[in-house]
């Protein structure tokens, strides 16, 4: 069984709080959308993909007790309850993503052909649903991306250096860049996984080595500052990283330290992939120049009193440094077809 971020069954929500592991592992409740928002924004819960699910059955949750008089009601309540959540963290999208499919998926139950008990029940369902959509994308993503890993890499053995956390815990399962590596494990062609620190918050040491520990891959853990000497002597096979936001020329918000490893990937020929699944995508900006990038209290980096820190929680990769592709659940695109590719699906998202 993998680790297991997010538990839920029809009006009860769990999350593994995340600020408490490695050392302990304790599930959360998270009554209503409040709650939600507060876990969001105190990184009990993280990643992208989680943050948006566990969002959303927050509101979830919240819906299931409460009664309507009219389905226009709902709307409006779940509307605003939407909307909040978003403001929780600014630089993933998909929790936006999804709140802006949900908000148009709540105006068509207003049509009167449902009373407001089943409008709201319909809505729960949808919410619901992002658990295994989740996974199932995510398994996709794995394959693709690991296929197209193997057909560049001939009979040399697969290294891959990785960021950050993009596995069970930053998702719904099995992950999106670290679900590249579960695949190529599964395949039996993994030789081994690298995965960085990625201070300040060390997702990479304590999120993602937990998780290469738990699953038995074979795994190194470096420190961000030996990723250059990594790719110099170790024939890394690829660089693979997630994302919070691809925007539509392929320029990718990602966790903090993302783009100094695309440029050194760069300067060694390796290749540089990004995973991440459509509702990752934000079609609505055209450069990566756009998007808000969080910035993150000091107490995240200090060690000493009365130094001044500046702490951005994510940076902006260019399109032109993502050499092996943007990995996702229809295939992989280099970041100039991005857009043109991704078109043709926007409309399977819900
Ligand atoms: C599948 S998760 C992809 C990204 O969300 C991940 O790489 C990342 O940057 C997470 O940042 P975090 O600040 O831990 O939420």
């Amino acid at each position: 069984m993998t680790l297991q971020s997010i538990k839920y069954e029809r009006g009860r929500l769990q999350i593994l709080d995340q600020l408490l592991l490695p050392d302990t592992t304790r599930y959360v409740d998270v009554k209503n959308s409040e709650d939600g928002w507060q876990a969001i924004k105190k990184m009990q819960v993280r990643g992208a993909p989680a943050i948006a699910i566990v969002g959303c059955l927050s509101l979830g949750v919240e819906l299931y007790d409460k009664t309507f008089m009219s389905v226009s009601d709902m709307q409006s309540f779940v509307t605003e309850k939407l909307n909040y959540l978003v403001t929780a963290r600014p630089t993933a999208v998909n929790m936006a993503d999804a709140a802006a499919r949900f908000m148009a998926f709540s105006k068509t139950l207003a049509d009167g052909s449902l009373s407001p008990g089943d409008a709201k029940i319909r809505l729960i369902e949808e919410f619901e649903s992002m658990l295994e959509k989740d996974i199932a994308t995510n398994k996709l993503i794995g394959k693709f991306g690991g296929e197209d890993i193997l057909s560049r890499s001939g009979s040399k053995p697969i290294q891959i250096l990785t960021h950050c956390n993009t596995g069970s815990l930053a998702t719904a399962g099995y992950g999106t860049a670290l679900g590249v590596i579960r695949y190529l494990h599964e395949q039996g062609k993994l030789d081994q996984a690298f995965c960085t620190e990625t201070r300040p918050y060390n997702q990479g040491s304590r999120l993602t080595a937990y998780e290469l520990v738990y699953e038995k891959m074979n795994a190194t853990l470096i420190c961000d500052s030996m990723a250059a000497l990594l790719m110099h002597q170790k024939n890394i096979s690829a660089v693979v990283v997630g994302a919070d936001r691809v925007v539509s020329n392929g320029d990718t918000a990602n966790k903090i330290g993302t783009y100094q490893l695309a440029i050194v990937a760069k300067h060694h020929g390796v290749p540089f992939y990004v995973a991440c699944p459509l509702t990752t995508y934000d079609g609505s900006k055209k450069s990566g120049e756009e998007i808000v990038i969080e910035e993150r209290p000091a107490k995240e980096m200090t060690t000493v009193k009365g130094i001044n820190c500046w702490n951005p929680a994510f940076d902006v990769t260019p399109a032109e440094l993502i050499t092996g592709g943007i990995i996702t659940e229809y295939g992989v695109f280099p970041p100039s077809k991005l857009k043109e590719e991704l078109a043709k699906y926007q409309n399977d998202k819900l």
